[in-house]
């Protein structure tokens, strides 16, 4: 009996163990917390989408764009990006800005832009950098392609 105990015990932990993998965001996974979960993340694409709406370098690039597709695909990205429990599944960085002729400069713009809209929205600047940090690894994926 004693042996079957302890093999119950072991497939009880395994089921345990890989439950909570299974499961990316948690409150030690901060990220996501810290922008304030999904209704946050919500605020921050909102207050973006602003900020490229008052904006004449950028706003170019998204004269022939659905505002409505943008949004729901930039949140389900950015959700994914930062550990939330989101997996985008639209099409890849390198081909939606494809053929967009994106530089350094309007890279960078970008990249302000959203710092703006993180202010408007109070995301603080340690979270703010952590954010930065993983999109960042994504540049090369949008800019000369
Ligand atoms: C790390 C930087 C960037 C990330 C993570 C990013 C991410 C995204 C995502 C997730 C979408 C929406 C995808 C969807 O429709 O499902 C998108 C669309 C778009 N992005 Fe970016 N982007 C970045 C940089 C840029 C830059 C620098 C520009 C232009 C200066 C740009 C212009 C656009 C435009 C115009 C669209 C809309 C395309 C369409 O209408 O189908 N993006 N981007």
């Amino acid at each position: 009996m004693l042996k079957y105990f302890n093999s119950i015990l072991i497939i009880l932990l395994l089921a345990l163990i890989g439950g909570c993998s299974g499961n990316k965001a948690t409150s030690q996974n901060n990220l996501y917390y810290d922008v304030g979960e999904r209704q946050g993340i919500e605020r921050l694409v909102d207050a973006f989408i602003q900020r490229i709406g008052q904006d004449e370098t950028i706003l170019p690039y998204f004269a022939k764009s659905s505002v409505s597709h943008f949004r729901a695909g930039f949140i389900e990205h950015f959700c994914d990006v930062i550990g939330g429990p989101c997996q985008y599944q639209g099409d890849t960085m390198k081909d939606i800005h494809t053929g967009m002729n994106i530089n350094e400069a309007s890279f960078n713009r970008i990249v302000e832009l959203l710092i703006l809209a993180m202010e408007d929205v109070d995301i603080s600047y340690p979270v703010q950098n952590k954010i930065l940090a993983r999109l960042a690894l994504l540049r090369s994926e949008v800019i000369h392609i």
